[in-house]
């Protein structure tokens, strides 16, 4: 099948390889020529595990290219995906404007029947809007139909999740656009859903609600934990054996980040509002989540009264492992909050570097590995789980450091080693 992809971020690069693996013709566009020029230049525009030996042997089989012309990818293909941006307006809604603009090109440019397919987390609604502008910039009428098709990657293991999705949801309003959609996601094996474009819609923004709910209610148990001398890990571990609860997304720490999480929770709280309903857990995960992030420098005012002119290492800044990507990560209201306390941050993460520095303005000292974060600092505080830092070399980091002081924002650090070791170790809710 012949598709094309507009819009090469997380979603519409890593979608349109896997399709193109899939032995499908896939046309990525954007209208990014910096990206298109990188990609045609075989460079990745995101860090992304495994990505970059994809995109390569797809191209070497043509079965992928890159540009930034939609008029071209528009009229030949018979599958248009919309994958643009659907970031937060400052009142919480999610911002349609792209998704516009992409709407109102294939309006422009359809030629025969399109299908078109939207892989954006958009509101409730946003697949008969789209109709209207693509109706409304059609110089004559041409048929097409409107899918939704959400997408349920995760970043940093994106390819994994994109090959073997959990389920595929499709969102159609004809039996035809039903039929194309599930021949074409077959070879992933997956479990398909066939609902409505509205309830299609629903389900992307109430799984990303869910999860995030789960991840603000076990970071609550972990504070209450703190308080009466439970250990979090082995409450989240007692809860995961019962399957109806399940092991997953119970990690406490200091809570949730990323592009979607945070903007996805406030645009559903809005999405209620728009219909007179008041989301109150909603907004409640929203809220826990937005302090929880402190929680590294409570622990850190319980060991120091006063943290004026002390030196922190922030080891982790992008708001997961294995991503470059620093969207919404705890680490830029960390370092922005010890920053106003008077505190000298040296930071490192081993792949988001480069995005750190052009995201967090601060002045602040970015180490270029760990052992230069550490030297001569009085406390270290650990903000993403990388490898990297998990498997950090504790004892010659102890050699290294002013004061032996660890706090593990996501209870990831082996606590007997380094306090073997003579460090004071603080988790969360451990
Ligand atoms: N990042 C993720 O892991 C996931 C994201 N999503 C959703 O997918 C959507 C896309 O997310 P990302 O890939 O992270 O977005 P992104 O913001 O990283 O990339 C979007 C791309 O679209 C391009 N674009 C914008 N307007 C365009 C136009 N008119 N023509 C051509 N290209 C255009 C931009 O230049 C950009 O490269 C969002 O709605 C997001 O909520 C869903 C699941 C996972
Ligand atoms: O809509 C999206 O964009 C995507 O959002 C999330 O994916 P992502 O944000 O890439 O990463 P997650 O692994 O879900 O982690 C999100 C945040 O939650 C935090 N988290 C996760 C799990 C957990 O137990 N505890 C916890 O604090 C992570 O540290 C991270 O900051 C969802 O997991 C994807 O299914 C969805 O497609």
């Amino acid at each position: 099948m012949k598709l094309s992809v507009i819009g090469t971020g997380y979603v519409g690069l890593v979608s349109g390889v896997c399709f193109a693996e899939l032995g499908n013709q896939v046309i990525c566009v954007d209208k990014d020529s910096e990206k298109i020029k990188m990609l045609n230049n075989l460079e990745m525009p995101i860090y992304e595990p495994g990505l970059k030996e994809l995109v390569q042997n797809n191209v070497q089989e043509s079965r992928i290219s890159f540009t930034s012309d939609i008029k071209e990818a528009v009229a030949s293909s018979d599958v248009i995906f919309i994958a643009v941006g659907t970031p937060p307006l400052p009142n919480g809604q999610a911002d349609l404007r792209f998704i516009e603009a992409v709407a109102a090109s294939i309006g422009k440019y359809m030629n025969d029947y399109k299908l078109i397919v939207n892989k954006s987390t958009v509101p409730v609604g946003t697949g008969d809007f789209v109709r209207e502008i693509v109706m409304k910039h059609q110089a004559e009428p041409v048929d097409f139909d409107i899918v939704s098709v959400p997408e349920f990657l995760r970043e940093g293991n994106a390819i994994q999740d994109s090959m073997n999705p959990d389920r595929v949801i499709i969102g159609a309003s004809s039996n035809k656009a039903a039929e194309i959609m599930k021949k074409l996601h077959e070879p992933f094996n997956a479990p398909v859903l066939i609902t409505d474009v509205k309830s299609a819609e629903m389900i992307k923004y109430a799984s990303n609600a869910f999860l995030a709910t789960k991840i603000s209610f076990i970071n609550e148990i972990a504070n209450i934990c703190e308080k009466v001398g439970a250990n979090v890990k082995e409450v989240a571990k007692g809860m995961g054996y019962d399957k109806r609860i399940g092991d997953k997304f119970l990690n406490a720490g200091i809570g949730y980040g990323g592009s979607c999480f945070p903007k996805d929770t406030t645009a559903l709280v809005e999405i209620a509002a728009s219909v007179d309903y008041d989301f109150k857990i909603l907004k409640s995960v929203v809220d826990v989540n937005k302090k929880q992030r402190f929680k590294v420098i409570d622990s850190l005012k319980q060991i120091y009264d006063n943290l004026d002119g002390k030196k922190v290492a922030v080891l982790g800044l992008a708001f997961k492992p294995n991503t470059d990507d620093l969207r919404e990560a705890p680490s830029i209201n960390i370092i922005e909050e010890l920053i106003a306390k008077n505190v000298h941050v040296k930071a490192y993460d081993p792949i988001a570097m480069n995005n750190a520095t052009k995201i967090i303005r601060n002045t602040i000292t970015y180490s270029s590995s760990v052992l230069e974060a550490v030297e001569g600092v009085d406390a270290i505080i650990l903000v993403t789980e990388w490898h990297e830092l998990i498997e950090a070399d504790w004892f010659t980091i102890g050699n290294l450091v002013n004061k032996k002081i660890i706090i593990d924002g996501r209870n990831v650090i082996d606590s007997d080693l380094v306090e073997s070791l003579g460090f004071i170790y603080k988790g969360i809710g451990v």
